[in-house]
Order: C-alpha cells, then sequence, then structure tokens
C-alpha cells in the first residue's frame, strides 16, 4: 500500500497564486476527505498529486518514491495513482467489464490474468452480474462504481476521487457513502476524497484536510474539527460551529480554562499548551447551548423567535450584555417551549478556546496561521451543495 507525503507545496496560474505552504501526511490505507469551498484549490491540489500538473515549489512523494518537486516529476502513467472522476469517465461502446479492464489489455497483460482481475475488481464493488451492460443501461450510483472497479483491476492502491457524488441525486449519495465505506474495506486502498460538501466528507473519511483560500487550514478526524478546531474560519464552517470572543481567558489544569463570555464566568476545555491571555475566540455549537438548571449561573438572554423542526426546537437569542449578537438554540421537543420575548439564562456545554495561530495541538497543519477574528457566523462562506 502507498500513503501520500505532500512537503510545502505552492502553485501559483500567473499571478494568481493558488495553494500555499500545503503539508499533509496520508498514511497507506487511510481515507482522507479533503474539503473546502469552491475555488479554494482543491483540484489544483488533485491535479499536482495525480501528475497532470507540477507544483513550483514543494516535493509530493508516494510511499517512499519521490514523484514529483525539484527537478523530478513523474508522468501521470507512471504514479499508478487510480482517478474516480465526477462524471465517471466511462466509455460508452464497451460493456462494464471492457470498460473496467481496459487499461489491462493496454499494458498487455496476458489475458487469463486480465479476466481474474476484473472479475475480481467486479465481485468487489457487486457489479458481477452486470458485467456484460453497457454504462447507458447502468444507474449513476452503478456508473461510479464502474470507475471504482477499474482503480482496483489496475492495482491502484491510491485513489484519488474528485467530487464522485457530485452528480448523484441525494438518496443515491446515502446508499454511495456506504459504497466508498466498503470500498475502502475490501481494497485497503489509501483513497483521497474531494468535496465539498461536510457532511460527505464527515460520514466517510478518517480525517479531513480543510482548506481554504489555497491553505491547509487544519487536518484532523471529524471529531477533532467539530470539537477542537484550530482556528475561527474552521470553527466557523464545522457543523454549523459558533465563534464568540472571551475575555481573561486562564489555563488551569487537566486541558481547562476559565475565561468571561458575555460577562459571565464559563469553563472552557483548551489545549495543552494555552497560555493566559486578555482576549481569545471560544468556538461553541447551537446544541450546546441550553438553558442553565435552576441555581445555576447562566448568561441572560431573550427569546427572539423560535420555529418547530419537527422532533425539536430552534431557537434564536439575543444575549442582554450584547445586543448585537444573535445565538442560536436548538432544544428537544416540549409541550410548553419558551415564547419569543421569554427571558432565559443560558449555559454552554461545551466551549473550546480556540488556540493562538501557530501554537494548535496535534493534526494541525504545521505552518499553519490564521489571522481570522470573527465573531458571527463564518458558515456562509461555505455552501455546500
Ligand atoms: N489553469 C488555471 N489558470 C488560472 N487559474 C486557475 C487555473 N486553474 C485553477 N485556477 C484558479 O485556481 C483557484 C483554485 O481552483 P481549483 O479548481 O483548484 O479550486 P476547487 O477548490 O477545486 O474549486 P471547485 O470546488 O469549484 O472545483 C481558482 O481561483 C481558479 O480560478
Amino acid at each position: 500500500m502507498t500513503g501520500l507525503r505532500l512537503s510545502n507545496i505552492g502553485k501559483s496560474y500567473g499571478d494568481t497564486r493558488v495553494l500555499s505552504g500545503i503539508d499533509l501526511d496520508i498514511a497507506a490505507g487511510e481515507f482522507v476527505a479533503v474539503l473546502g469551498p469552491s475555488g479554494c484549490g482543491k483540484t489544483t491540489l488533485l491535479r499536482l498529486v495525480a501528475g497532470f500538473d507540477r507544483p513550483d515549489e514543494g516535493s509530493i512523494a508516494l510511499g517512499d518514491r519521490q514523484v514529483a518537486g525539484g527537478h523530478v516529476m513523474v508522468p501521470p502513467e507512471g504514479r499508478g495513482i487510480g482517478i474516480v472522476f465526477q462524471n465517471y469517465a466511462l466509455w460508452p461502446h464497451m460493456s462494464v467489464a471492457e470498460n473496467v479492464g481496459y487499461a489491462l489489455k493496454v499494458a498487455r497483460l496476458p489475458r487469463a490474468e486480465c479476466e481474474a482481475r476484473v472479475a475480481r475488481a467486479l465481485d468487489t464493488v457487486d457489479l458481477a452480474p452486470l458485467a456484460g451492460r453497457r454504462p447507458a443501461d447502468l444507474s449513476g450510483g452503478q456508473r461510479q462504481r464502474v470507475a471504482l472497479a477499474r482503480c482496483l483491476a489496475a492495482g491502484s492502491d491510491l485513489v484519488l476521487l474528485d467530487e464522485p457524488l457530485a452528480n448523484l441525486d441525494v438518496h443515491l449519495r446515502a446508499a454511495m457513502e456506504e459504497e466508498f465505506h466498503r470500498f475502502h474495506r475490501e481494497s485497503g486502498a489509501t483513497l483521497v476524497y474531494i468535496t465539498h460538501d461536510q457532511s460527505e466528507a464527515m460520514a466517510l473519511a478518517d480525517r479531513i484536510a480543510v482548506m481554504d483560500k489555497g491553505r491547509l487550514l487544519q487536518c484532523a478526524s471529524p471529531r477533532q474539527l467539530y470539537r477542537e478546531p484550530a482556528d475561527a474560519t474552521v470553527a466557523g464552517f464545522i457543523g454549523g460551529g459558533l465563534v464568540l470572543p472571551v475575555e481573561g481567558l486562564r489555563p488551569m489544569a487537566g486541558g481547562l480554562a476559565m475565561a468571561d463570555l458575555l460577562g459571565t464566568r464559563v469553563r472552557l476545555r483548551c489545549h495543552a499548551g494555552e497560555i493566559a491571555r486578555p482576549l481569545a475566540m471560544a468556538s461553541t455549537h447551537p446544541a450546546d447551548i441550553q438553558p442553565a438548571h435552576p441555581g445555576e449561573a447562566g448568561i441572560p438572554a431573550r427569546v427572539i423567535a423560535r420555529s418547530y423542526r419537527g422532533g425539536s426546537w430552534s431557537y434564536e437569542l439575543r444575549p442582554e450584555t450584547d445586543p448585537s449578537l444573535r445565538l442560536p438554540m436548538v432544544l428537544p421537543d416540549a409541550a410548553a417551549p419558551p415564547e419569543p420575548g421569554a427571558r432565559l439564562d443560558l449555559a454552554f456545554r461545551d466551549l473550546w478556546a480556540i488556540p493562538l495561530p501557530g501554537t494548535s495541538g496535534p493534526g494541525a497543519a504545521p505552518g499553519h496561521s490564521s489571522s481570522s477574528t470573527t465573531t458571527t457566523h463564518p458558515t456562509e462562506q461555505f455552501q455546500c451543495a
């Protein structure tokens, strides 16, 4: 199996800087999603890894073999990488089996070996009964599986997937997520999955590399991105996160800190190297905001609006100490939910002190930096399909 290492990758098109200082290590057999908004450089990164383009700076290694950087530039056909495109790129005049075996035939492998590899690949993606069909007679999901089988048959143990579900309808997308899990489990291949759909990345990947404006902001497990974002951009992007200013951050033992949030003393989680500072940013999520228990100190707020979401109520709240701010809250279904205009004391059940740039904990991209200090919802920047 082959891992992938990108070291300090930079790329410009003319005067446009598209990628800067990308460092990313993907272990053999890992499933990594590259996630970011349109235009952040995901496809450019994939093109550099595939060998369709060369980096201006840095190097790329597959396993222990350098394939790009300096004077080295191994062409795509010499990299042994499988690629699954959005549009499947299947030959319409060939059967499923012929499509899957085409590269093997061109490589002049003995016929018996070609047939055995094609049969094995079709078995893995559960398409053996459809081996004789033409692509036109397949569903979108089945075509996608033919494209996966083609990578398997070619023996690619690193497969790049470029928004492979973008052309499928919502129901099929959910079913295909399970197919990708199965493909990963059964092939053992290293998968790099490009997407701008956060829920897809969360559902599929071992780790997600979050990109923005040509930079890698953080590469970590879905849960770590959600619970311990490395900066305000990641915090606002993942899971509809909120980024709020806190004052007087003071780390204590056990990965915890104290600070003032909207005039109330609160407890936060923080990374091991956190330092005392007068101002900091904290991240939280709507599900972590709840009415305080009786007797518990809370942040006073008014209900501005509420809507029933089927099984839960969604609220918009205005803290009394900062009337310009709006806080979302989600509460379970209740017969007598708080009305607009009602006053509540709020408790934040989970808060994370966003680390200072360059000091974040494990999983942070080396050289990572951010100057974002937004206090509102930066989520709108990242519209999912
Ligand atoms: N050949 C090129 N010449 C000039 N600019 C380019 C070229 N290819 C890409 N770009 C620019 O580089 C930036 C990154 O593009 P890229 O296609 O890598 O982004 P992306 O994250 O894959 O976007 P999307 O999700 O919309 O496909 C964009 O601003 C794009 O306009």
